[in-house]
């Protein structure tokens, strides 16, 4: 990355975090305004009463001193504990607020960006780095606000610095003291010793950050075993069953081996990077104090001089290495600012429309889709192809089809979480694009395979919202017929609908899941129920009831329903058979069943498992 944009990646990441800041940001001024002051107050008046007390200089300049010197330092102690609790909550807070945009951000991205690898990827790396390593926004603050901190103690320290080179320069003038020379060496000696300084802190905070950055690979893996598999109550079984301990301990350890390796390298890093700094901080102190001791016997400074310059330039010393590995610090961060930004840069591509949804009372819609073709994105092969079809409002319509051959894929450009390659979607005549998206999605409940159910309480569940109609809640829930569940409920609608977050919440199996997935799709009463593939975690009386119901409950709705138990959707007037991306067969069971198809094809087989072998 060029200079200048990492100038310009860092500034505007500034005014996100100073713009989000829970503080007023005063506080951040203040922080470094007292942290310099505390810095120099007490060298200053130490050194002056150190003075007072060698010249025995009255008592009242004594008594002032001293007084400046204790009184002064407390009081400026006083405010810095109240400004450092600020400015230490605000910075707390910057992680969470980044976090909670990103969320914002995931959560109104186009769907096809969940369904992106690289996107998720992506993800996990800002959220990996932010959490283990405080990267990003985060670390922005952290090392932006001391950089300015300690350029500002580099620039106190060096004012006062160059006014003990004018006492020499005029000792040198006056002939009270010829040892320029002395100085002036022991100045080039400082250059030379903070240019290497500065490479060497440079050097090894690269390498730190490298085996940093080594680390996330390993770390995104490391938390993918454990948190979305042995962590998880639905792989525990397999793990146990399959017995995988000795697999995944296996994979864990290499893991831990890799990230240990890591590990180590980066303290010994860190620790010879310290050690550096304290072993030349020792021996230039030391020759600080000699320096500054010959100029006081050659009473170029006073002898209370000693200590304010010796405190101003081991301060510099010491503020310029901290300084360079600010630098450091945030040009490696740069990087995941920029990860940061450039994910909230993503835009949507989905064209969202303004037409209103007409709001018909007798819920006349009519759906069609008109040669729609479509792949997913990153891939060449059309799932559907010149797909057509035409359904209206209270028609059920039963798709089957055999796996992968684009069921799913036709419900999610339905609902528009993608737009056809070809082709349009029509809704009453209107290409689907041309509506207010969020209108168009009220008009649907779709209950999904891979559905989840949040782990809410059971009101919010089913209304999918924190309020909600608790009558309407119950009704729903009866009539998907999971009274039983709400009997178990200890505290009704607002029991938690699991144990982790509270003890009285209620675990609830796969089927009571996919009911209250119905139910959810039910409390919505909307124009279109879809359900895709609603009953394959049910048992078959549970099945029974929900098709033999739906009819009734679903009343003048239109009913789009997938599934694969073929029996299931003899219900349906309208059958549609997909294979490999097309519509090849569309009626009545009666009338399919009648064809040389698909249809009659996989009902034979199905039909085979139920009948009574001889
Ligand atoms: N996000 C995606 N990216 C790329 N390809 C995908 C994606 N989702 C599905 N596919 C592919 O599209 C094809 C159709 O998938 P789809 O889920 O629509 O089939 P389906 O008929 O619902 O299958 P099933 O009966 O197994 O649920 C499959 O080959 C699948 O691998």
């Amino acid at each position: 990355m060029s200079k200048k944009e990492m100038i310009k990646t860092n500034l505007r990441g500034l005014k996100l975090v100073y713009s989000s800041l829970s503080i007023p940001k005063i506080f951040v001024i203040l922080f470094i305004v007292f942290d310099v002051m505390y810095n120099y107050w007490g060298l200053f008046f130490a050194s002056h009463l150190i003075d007072d007390l060698v010249l025995r200089v009255e008592r009242e300049r004594i008594l002032g001193d001293f007084l400046g010197l204790t009184v002064g330092n407390g009081i400026l102690y006083f405010a810095m504990c109240v400004v450092i609790k600020f400015y230490f909550y605000g910075g707390s807070m910057i992680w969470e607020d980044a976090n909670h945009e990103l969320n914002k951000k995931l959560m109104s991205m186009d769907y096809e960006y969940m369904e992106s690898e690289t996107i998720q990827n992506k993800r996990r790396d800002i959220d990996n780095m932010a959490r283990e390593h405080g990267c990003g926004l985060n670390m922005l603050f952290w090392t932006a606000t001391p950089f300015v901190e300690r350029l500002l103690q580099l620039v106190v320290a060096g004012i006062i610095t160059v006014q003990l080179f004018v006492k020499c320069l005029t000792a040198y003038k006056t002939q009270e003291w010829k040892g320029i020379l002395i100085v002036l060496s022991f100045v080039a000696f400082l250059i030379i010793f903070l240019y290497v300084n500065q490479r060497m802190t440079q050097k090894i905070q690269a390498k730190i950050n490298k085996s940093v950055e080594e680390r996330l690979p390993y770390t995104r893996k490391y938390d993918f075993y454990v948190d979305e598999y042995i962590g998880r109550e639905e792989c525990g079984k397999t793990v146990r069953l399959f017995n995988q301990q000795s697999l995944l301990s296996e994979t864990l350890n290499e893991i831990f081996k890799k990230v240990s390796k890591l590990l180590s390298r980066q303290t010994i890093l860190e620790a010879r990077m310290n050690q550096w700094a304290e072993g030349i901080n020792v021996l230039i102190s030391g020759m600080i104090y000699l320096l500054l001791g010959i100029m006081a016997l050659k009473r170029v400074i006073s002898v209370g001089s000693i200590c304010l310059y010796a405190g101003c330039i081991t301060n510099f010393l010491w503020h310029f290495q901290k300084w360079n590995q600010q630098v450091s610090l945030l040009k490696m961060n740069t990087k995941y600012v920029k990860q940061y930004l450039d994910f909230m840069d993503i835009k949507n591509k989905k064209y969202e429309g303004t037409l209103p949804v007409e709001k018909r009372d007798d819920d006349k819609f009519m759906i069609e889709f008109e040669n729609v073709s479509f792949h997913y994105p990153g891939s060449e092969k059309n799932v559907l192809e010149n797909f057509s079809i035409r359904f209206n409002i209270g028609e059920r319509l039963a798709v089957v089809g055999r796996n992968g051959s684009g069921k799913t894929t036709f419900i999610k450009l339905l609902c528009r979480l993608y737009d056809p390659t070809e082709g349009r979607i029509l809704l009453n005549g209107i290409d689907i694009k041309k509506y207010d998206y969020k209108e168009y999605l009220s008009l649907f409940s779709v209950v999904f395979q891979d559905f989840q159910i949040p782990a809410f309480t059971l009101g919010q569940a089913v209304a999918a919202s924190q309020e909600y109609d608790g009558e309407h809640v119950n009704d729903a829930v009866k009539k998907a017929g999971l009274s039983s569940l709400a009997a178990r409920m200890p505290y009704g609608n607002e029991t938690y609908l699991t144990k982790e977050f509270d003890k009285t919440g209620v675990n609830i199996s796969g089927g009571e899941a996919q009911k209250l997935a119905i139910a959810r799709a039910l409390y919505h009463d909307t124009p279109f129920v879809i359900l895709d593939e609603p009953t394959a975690a049910l048992d078959p009386i549970a099945e029974y009831e929900v098709y033999a119901k739906f009819d009734e409950l679903i009343g003048t709705k239109t009913a789009v329903y997938i599934s694969h138990r073929l029996s299931s959707c003899q219900f349906c007037n309208d059958i549609l058979v997909i294979d490999d991306g097309k519509a090849v067969q569309r009626g009545s069971h009666e009338k399919l069943i009648d064809e040389e198809g698909l249809y009659a094809k996989l009902w034979k087989i199905q039909a085979k498992y139920y009948q009574k072998t001889q």
